[in-house]
């Protein structure tokens, strides 16, 4: 193999896997993915959908980083799961291929000003990283499934096997029932840009014989034999070699930008430092935690974040790491009567063997899907139902400058970014057109308790995916090996703890609501006791709330007079040919369909998403790349 590559990608995950696939199509060029973990797509964990669980408890394909105490979570530090193996996050995670809503998208490109980051300059790009299977005459009237093929892609060139489970669980339809019921709009698909509704989510399966396509099933597995592209397992990086014009800062007029033209790495189980050489361009695709830690190894970042790790500044970019938004997790389950759940599979071994074997057999079964079916209720329901939202929203339009300077810790920069994000999230809040908060079913039981009775259970998860909370994470040493420090700063603005503890409210509402109310037989948590809005929040704060492992900001896309770190053709600001292509670039988190945590055979799983977006970066960066080869 040569050791000098057009393209050198670091992190061979979500959008690492897209860009490198995109790229290749040019048989001209040469391109290398560099990725931490091994290629684990021969495991059953990892290839049959319904023991998501079990693969993300596997923990050698899991960074598991730790956050630290969380002042307002009790100083509970809480673990965000990525992937930490070829495919990256989506050879764990729980398969849910929804997107957001428009606004969502559009306020990344009012932020930058930029309409190629709106709804309309994207939804080409959704279509063409997706290979949908429409829903059959079972699935859309058995399982309620809308499909609007206007927003889908199923053309053969598109990547992503995606379909709709092919076993639907009585609670799951009744829940959607009820949310109607209590107000929401009613079923339609969640890949059409409103978020207001109900619907069953598609996963990224293979309909064809129901096995998880990951980032791996669709953009490398099927092209592995292209002789330009090479993939190195195993081979963690350790820093960018960068060509430094000068000695001293580079942010003067004038002065030619940093170039980066080698990659050190060290495969696992060896001490040596490899190297391979950049042609032309390194992307950056080592996730939302992974990406500043390469970055700041490498000497781009808050300068003296870096000294005090051992790191001698070589650009000073301060908003590298900063900006971290997470989504927030919670849920109340409560007892049914629903005689078919899945909290068979968590507890009762025969269970188990038996799904298995009818995998086995004719890939049938509780293990052909993720059984979760999703909901989103729309922002003006919960939050009018729930008292006082627009006093609240008023009071974080008023308190705007003081949580944008608390959250830029020092970096003036970024203040006016984060004020400029919440003006933007706060306004559409108060239009409805983007929704602070989702609430989805899971048929069985989705909490930690590991000593709960042995009951039936449904799951409402509660989940905060539109936070106003900024953090951050940072190298803390020089060694590759010493993880991160990560702050989400859970719940540091008020609105967000106050509408997560509303959202529980409104998961309780549904559950007793017609038809869902003919199978509910009580709440086990939070519990029947925790009624009041205080409560509630002790409640999440104690034990309920944990992470959704759906990290985002960290390398964000604005305008660097304002913060940013990368541009919208995602090249770092004062590097020459270096992107970024994950979800660190996102700006403002956006909405992310969610559920867990859970136990399956004795092992915890979470689950998330965001993937489709992600892999929307990917296919971006793949064509600024490959059609502007060198920065102008
Ligand atoms: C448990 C879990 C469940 C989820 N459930 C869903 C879901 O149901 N639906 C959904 O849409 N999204 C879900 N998500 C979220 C979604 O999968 C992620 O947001 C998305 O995949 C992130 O993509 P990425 O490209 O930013 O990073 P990743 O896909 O995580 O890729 C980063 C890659 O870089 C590698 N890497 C890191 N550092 C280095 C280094 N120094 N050298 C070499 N390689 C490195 C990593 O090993 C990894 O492979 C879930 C996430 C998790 C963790």
């Amino acid at each position: 193999t040569s050791s000098t590559y057009d393209y050198v990608i670091i992190g061979g995950g979500t959008a690492g896997l897209a860009v490198a696939n995109r790229l290749s199509e040019d048989p001209l060029v040469s391109i290398v993915v560099i990725e931490a973990g091994p290629n684990a797509e021969y495991l059953p964990e990892v290839f049959i959908p319904g023991l998501f669980g079990s693969g993300q408890a596997l923990t050698t394909l899991n960074w598991a980083y730790s956050t630290t105490p969380q002042p307002m979570l009790n100083n509970r530090s809480l673990v965000i799961n990525a992937g930490r193996v070829l495919g990256g996050s989506t050879t764990i995670n729980a398969m849910l291929f929804p997107r957001a809503g428009r606004a969502q998208y559009d306020a990344w490109a009012e932020l930058n000003r930029d309409a190629s980051w709106g709804w309309d300059a994207l939804l080409p790009f959704f279509r063409r990283s997706e290979r949908v299977t429409p829903p059959d005459a079972f699935q859309v009237d058995e399982g309620g499934v809308t499909y609007d093929p206007e927003v889908h892609g199923s053309a053969s060139d598109g990547r992503v096997k995606v379909g709709y489970p092919n076993m639907f669980f009585e609670q799951s339809t009744l829940w959607r029932q009820a949310a109607v019921a209590a107000g929401f709009p009613g079923e339609k698909d969640l890949g059409s840009g409103d978020p207001h509704g109900v619907g069953v989510s598609p996963e990224s399966i293979d309909v064809a014989n129901y096995t998880r396509c990951s980032a791996t099933c669709a953009y490398y597995t099927p092209f592995a034999s292209r002789p330009n592209l090479n993939v190195i397992t195993n081979a963690t990086v350790t820093r960018i070699v960068w060509d430094i014009p000068s000695p001293g800062s580079y942010s003067g007029k004038g002065q030619r930008n940093l170039r980066a033209i080698a990659v050190e790495f060290v495969q696992t189980g060896s001490n040596g430092i490899e190297s391979v050489t950049v042609r032309r361009e390194a992307v950056v695709s080592a996730g939302t935690i992974g990406t500043p830690k390469v970055f700041e190894l490498s000497g781009i970042g808050n300068s003296s974040i870096l000294r005090a790790a051992g790191i001698e500044p070589v650009l000073e970019l301060p908003s590298v790491g900063e900006n971290l938004a997470d989504h927030v997790h919670s849920y109340v389950s409560a007892f049914t009567n629903a005689s078919l759940t899945f909290d068979a599979l968590l507890t009762n071994p025969d269970a188990i063997s038996e799904q298995l074997s009818l995998w086995v057999t004719n890939h049938t079964g509780l293990l052909t899907s993720f059984p979760g079916s999703l909901g989103l209720p729309g922002p003006s329901n919960i939050f009018n139902n729930t008292g006082n939202f627009p006093t609240l929203l008023q009071e974080a339009k008023a308190n705007i400058s003081h949580f944008a300077h608390l959250f830029a810790n020092g970096n003036a920069l970024l203040e006016k970014g984060i004020r400029a994000q919440h003006e933007i999230v706060l306004r559409s809040y108060a239009d409805d057109v983007a929704l602070p908060l989702e609430n989805s079913l899971f048929p069985g039981y989705a909490g930690t308790a590991a000593d709960r009775p042995q009951r039936n259970y449904t799951t409402i998860m509660n989940v905060l995916y539109a936070p106003l909370s900024r953090g951050r994470t940072h190298i803390t040493s020089s060694d590759i090996r010493t993880a991160p420090v990560v702050d989400p700063a859970y719940y540091m603005h008020p609105l967000d703890a106050a509408t997560h503890a509303a959202g529980i409210s409104l998961a309780r509402k549904t559950l007793i609501t017609p038809p869902m109310d003919s199978i509910y037989l009580g709440e086990f948590e939070p519990g029947s006791k925790v009624r009041s809005s205080k409560d509630i929040s002790n409640s999440l704060r104690a034990a309920i709330a944990s992470s959704d492992n759906h990290v985002t900001g960290t390398m964000a896309m604005m305008p660097k007079e304002i913060g940013g770190v990368v541009d919208t053709k995602l090249r770092v600001y004062g590097i020459e040919n270096v992107r970024v292509a994950d979800a660190s670039i996102m700006p403002i988190p956006v909405s992310a369909h969610t559920v867990g945590p859970l136990r399956l055979s004795s092992r915890s799983l979470l689950i998330r998403n965001q993937s489709s977006t992600v892999y929307v970066i990917g296919e971006r960066v793949g064509l600024f790349v490959s059609s502007q080869a060198t920065f102008s």
